[in-house]
């Protein structure tokens, strides 16, 4: 029988120790969890624990294991060459990123930003690898003096174009944007163009809004998201998934403000009728944990989401899946402030979950995907071996 339908949350940047090639992307002994739980070594998270959090191999030296736990748990390698959230969220969809997207760490090229400024009428500042905190506190006053927009990247490929809301209002960032979108193909194609709107409040301090806007390409081929499409179901994107497959196989897309509004909407849509995928992605332990390098917050952050799984468990209905799992990792102690290239862990439960089953390391997060399409009667990805046996009662 099918599962009638599978919640995937992605705990965006959770990322459970090195991959072997960790060494080649700068990212040797990163362990994203592992830095946290040393930071907060009473780190309270008694429900994902149960779930089988801290029983997964080697997973924070063991000290979250319990005795019992109630869900499958496993962790995953990376096949994809990349580190990046489009590249890890198509992976677990069932797709390799063979060639890794294109990256500007010096900047993108003259000749392409004089004809993007032409483009937009504007003048542009910086056009350099940063953190976007820093950056908008950096040249935030020549912003806002001159109406000149931002432009940045970083160890990802990403245009990234903040902006004082009060001086490029957000409807006119969203469509600087896509211009850059249209514009950033061929010898200048990047993955990822993001709006990155801020307000400067009466403190002086200058904060980013939740309305942050990501223009990706196009999935390079198809997804499970479209594969549950074609079996006649829903696909109900949550937080930024939509713009990570540039809408393609979604049925359902919401915006979400944060980590507890993700959570709050997911909720939601286990409480609506109907069959196939919710896909949920909570980006602020990437964004406000991780690249800011904060562990205590992340720890916190991890506190605060585990405190409501109780309520996702209870909205679930006997024929619903849940999975938790992450997209790459982002150690909160790692030198910059970039993502970091680890392993990412895999937790699920569900009735018909078989309690306790330890999958291991496997060797593609696409499992995630293939193990989806087969619970959801769903055909079966490109990639990506399914271990819904495995887990079965
Ligand atoms: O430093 P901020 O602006 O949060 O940007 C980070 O977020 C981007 C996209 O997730 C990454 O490429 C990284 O640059
Ligand atoms: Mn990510
Ligand atoms: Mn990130």
């Amino acid at each position: 029988m099918d599962m009638k339908r599978v919640t995937l949350i992605v705990l965006d940047s959770l990322g459970v120790g090195e991959l072997p090639d960790a060494e080649s992307y700068g990212d040797k002994g990163a362990d994203t969890l592992g830095h946290i739980v040393d930071t907060t070594p009473d780190i309270n998270i008694p429900n994902l624990r149960l779930l089988g959090f801290g029983n997964i191999q080697e997973v924070a030296g063991g000290k979250l294991a319990v005795a019992a736990p109630t869900g499958a748990f496993g962790k995953l390698k990376e096949q994809s060459r990349g580190k990046d959230t489009i590249t890890g969220h198509w992976e677990i969809a069932g797709l390799y990123t063979e060639v890794p997207f294109k990256t500007y760490p010096d900047g993108f090229p003259a000749s392409f930003m004089k004809a993007f400024e032409k483009a937009i009428g504007l003048e542009t500042l910086g056009n350099y690898a940063a953190s976007g905190t820093e950056i908008i506190q950096e040249l935030g006053p020549e912003h806002e003096a001159t109406g000149k927009p931002i432009v940045y990247t970083s160890a990802d490929s990403v245009f990234q174009i903040a902006a004082n809301t009060a001086v490029i209002p957000l409807e006119r960032l969203y469509e600087i944007c896509q211009t850059a979108r249209e514009m950033l193909v061929g010898d200048v194609a990047c993955g990822r163009v993001i709006a990155r709107p801020y307000v400067l409040d009466a403190d002086g301090q200058r904060n980013r809004t939740s309305d942050r806007r990501d223009y990706a390409v196009s999935p390079s081929g198809k997804t499970l998201l479209e594969l549950v499409q074609e079996a006649g179901k829903t696909v109900y994107a949550i937080g930024k998934i939509s713009d990570i497959f540039n809408g393609q196989g979604v049925t359902t897309s919401v915006h979400t403000e944060s980590n507890m509004d993700g959570v709050d909407k997911t909720i939601q849509a286990l409480k609506e009728d109907f069959s196939g995928l919710i896909f949920t992605n909570l980006v602020d332990f990437d964004s406000k944990y991780g690249h800011r390098r904060d562990p205590e917050g992340y720890g916190k952050a991890i506190e605060e989401f585990d405190s409501r799984l109780p309520e996702l468990l209870a909205a679930m209905g006997s024929q619903d899946l849940l999975i938790l799992c992450a997209d790459h990792g982002n150690d909160p102690v790692h030198a910059g402030w970039d993502h970091t290239r680890e392993h990412v862990p895999v937790v699920l439960f569900g009735k018909e979950v078989k309690a306790g089953t330890d999958l291991g390391v496997r060797e593609s997060f696409a499992d995630i995907g293939a193990t989806i399409a087969e619970a959801l009667g769903a055909g079966s990805t490109q990639i990506g071996k399914s271990f819904l046996p495995l887990i079965r009662v």
